[in-house]
């Protein structure tokens, strides 16, 4: 059975009861107060209370006009980097609580491209054109049209600033569908393939959004801090980088990030809470504490981003989400804007999301033969007893053609925490300098690892499903499945952790009899990837008793279907439909015929 490997309050025997039986615990902020269908209290406008003078227009979408010049650069008390460049009326924060606010370090460095057009940093950018014909597909009511370029979604002059100091030259599918929807104000489930730019996708309309807001009032005096956007990941290294990713992307806006995530010192992450968030970057176990302790309250969240969606809603983590979006004081659907994305989206766990949605878009951006060519995956017959030796032949096959370069680093992933410590210490011992994260490690040796790792010192990390999801390591040249999962979705994930944001990548699977279950799913997968499946592969596979086994999650409905499980007729009888599928109604790009060999309008982000 999977649990959950980010956070320690989900063990607590306590909580999960308390999840369990809903509204059993109520928190100490909220005692004696009404019951949560009570409405939220309204964001503008609220005599005497804190003040966040963002200034800049009304929260309206703001779509293919020009650029604004009236809500960039308003710093954080004059911060860093030039502190109050801006002379627009989001700079009047002076009566507000942005007082205390601490000063803003520049995240880029020296390496400051801000005043580089987009049309000049083409030279610089990475190559997205694997993802140009990429199909999507969209299903839900009056789905905004998508955009080509960032320039025509005017995110906010200090944004786009950010946005070219990042060298993103133009927005990638997920972005350029995903942006516009979220700037709508449309609630989303987003499917889109591993390293296809997801973070930017829910980071940018947020942070844009929220740099509109003005006059902001939220509760004053008590011991809460009242952010206004919160986003859920499932792994406390994960949330890192995407706290990371959001505060470069929020330098000089005026919007602050703060992140909150297990086995790191409290106290100091509630001092930074202190000083102010606008953006909560949170694991589940570490947010639940800080609000059952009152530290935080959600009663302001307007803004809801769960990234790793799906197994944010897997049975390890559903009952603190559950705690977290419906038994705590958050707004309602329809009152918040939620956004969820994954790389995979299996449809039991669409139906549990869609209680957290309102009148939602469904978007799936990809499939087969787009930007799974990045990933070479091949898989090879190896008894367990001989994984040892076969993985030392592929290291050093790499080091002898070069492949296994100063940089190029290769990801090992195992079944169990042990087995990650013995074939670390194993690999070591063989002149193959490698490290190794899981759940068992301490925060500190977990990050120093993934220090050691990014940095080149142990480019072998060898690691659980902690590492699977999410984490965007530069130069991961291959992924080694040593122990495959039992659940292809995790395989998918896992592998994705190579061929990034337009570069490729090879992944290699070591499987044997353990590993039967696999080889059906494994087997369409790679199929459907254009990939080469060995003949031995496609025997396994074709004997009916494995092919249903194991933890296909995709099971019952399209194969590796991220399909909007509203299309089901289970699902719409008896209810009205909410619009239907628009998977060529735009004619923005959707190659034809797309669906061809899944049957009417299948996709996903992996088919
Ligand atoms: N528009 C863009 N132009 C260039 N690079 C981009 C753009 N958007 C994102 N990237 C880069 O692409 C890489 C992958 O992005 P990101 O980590 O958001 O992927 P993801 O879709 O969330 O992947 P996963 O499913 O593995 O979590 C990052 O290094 C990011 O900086």
């Amino acid at each position: 059975m999977r649990t959950p490997w980010g956070d320690s309050a989900a063990d607590s025997p306590s909580e999960n009861a308390g999840a369990n039986k809903r509204s059993t615990y109520v928190p100490p902020h909220l005692r004696n107060k009404a019951p949560s269908s009570d409405p939220p209290p309204p964001l503008l406008s609220t005599p005497a209370g804190d003040r966040v003078g963002y200034g800049g227009p009304p929260a309206a979408p703001r779509l293919g006009g020009g650029s604004r010049s009236d809500f960039g650069h308003s710093g954080y008390g004059g911060g860093g980097g030039g502190g109050r460049t801006g002379g627009g009326r989001n700079n009047n924060r002076s009566g507000g609580w942005d007082r205390g606010r601490p000063r803003e370090v520049n995240p880029f460095g020296n390496d400051d491209d801000a005043d580089v057009a987009f049309s000049e940093l083409e030279n610089m950018a990475i190559n997205f054109d694997a993802y140009e014909d990429i199909p999507v597909e969209t299903s839900g009511h009056d789905v905004p049209p998508p955009v080509n370029t960032f320039a025509e979604i005017d995110l906010g002059d200090a944004l786009n600033q950010n946005i070219r100091r990042c060298k993103y030259v133009k927005p990638t599918p997920v972005q350029r569908h995903a942006i516009p929807i979220s700037l709508a104000g449309r609630d989303l489930m987003a499917c889109a393939q591993t390293g296809s730019g997801k973070t930017a996708a829910f980071c940018f309309p947020i942070i844009s959004r929220i740099m509109q807001e003005h006059n902001v009032h939220r509760p004053r005096g008590g011991r809460s801090v009242h952010p206004l956007a919160l986003i859920l990941s499932p792994t406390r290294e994960l949330s890192c980088q995407i706290h990371e990713e959001a505060k470069k992307f929020s330098y000089q806006t005026g919007v602050r990030v703060v992140v909150a995530y297990g086995g790191a010192p409290v106290q100091l992450q509630l001092r930074e809470l202190e000083r102010g968030v606008d953006i909560l970057v949170a694991t589940p176990g570490r947010l639940v504490d800080l609000l059952e302790q009152a530290r935080v309250s959600l009663q302001m969240i307007k803004y809801l981003a769960l990234d790793e969606a799906d197994r944010m809603l897997d049975m390890g983590f559903e009952p603190q989400i559950r705690k977290i979006v419906e038994q705590m004081d958050m707004p309602p659907p329809g009152v918040r804007q939620t956004l969820l994305f994954s790389a995979t989206f299996p449809k039991e766990i669409q139906r549990m999301a869609s209680d957290f949605l309102s009148n939602y878009i469904f978007l799936t951006v990809g499939r087969v033969g787009s930007s799974t060519d990045l990933i070479v995956q091949r898989v090879e017959y190896v008894h367990e007893a001989d994984k040892r030796s076969h993985l030392m032949d592929l290291l050093h096959a790499q080091k002898e053609n070069g492949v296994h370069g100063k940089q190029a680093l290769t990801l090992v992933f195992v079944e169990t925490k042990r087995g990650a410590d013995a074939l670390e210490y194993w690999l070591t011992q063989s002149g193959f300098p490698a490290t190794t994260i899981h759940g068992d490690r301490s925060q500190q040796e977990r990050e120093y690892a993934l220090r050691e790792f990014k940095s080149g010192k142990r480019p072998i990390l060898v690691a659980t499903d902690v590492a699977a999801r999410g984490l965007d390591i530069p130069h991961v040249a291959h992924v080694v499945n040593f122990d495959l999962p039992n659940d292809i979705d995790d395989y998918v994930h896992r592998i994705g952790r190579t061929g990034r944001a337009g570069k490729t990548g090879l992944a290699t699977a070591f499987f044997n009899e353990n590993n039967l279950s696999m080889a059906r799913p494994l087997a369409e997968l790679m199929q459907e990837a254009n990939q080469e499946v060995p003949d031995w592969l496609t025997r396994y596979a074709s004997r009916a008793s494995y092919g249903g086994g194991g933890r296909n999650r995709r099971s019952g409905g399209g194969r590796f279907g991220s399909r909007d499980f509203r299309r089901d007729n289970s699902y719409n009888r008896g209810q009205e439909y909410y619009g239907g599928a628009n998977n060529s109604g735009y004619g923005y790009g959707v190659p034809g015929g797309y669906s061809g060999g899944y049957g009417p309008g299948v996709t996903s982000a992996w088919d």
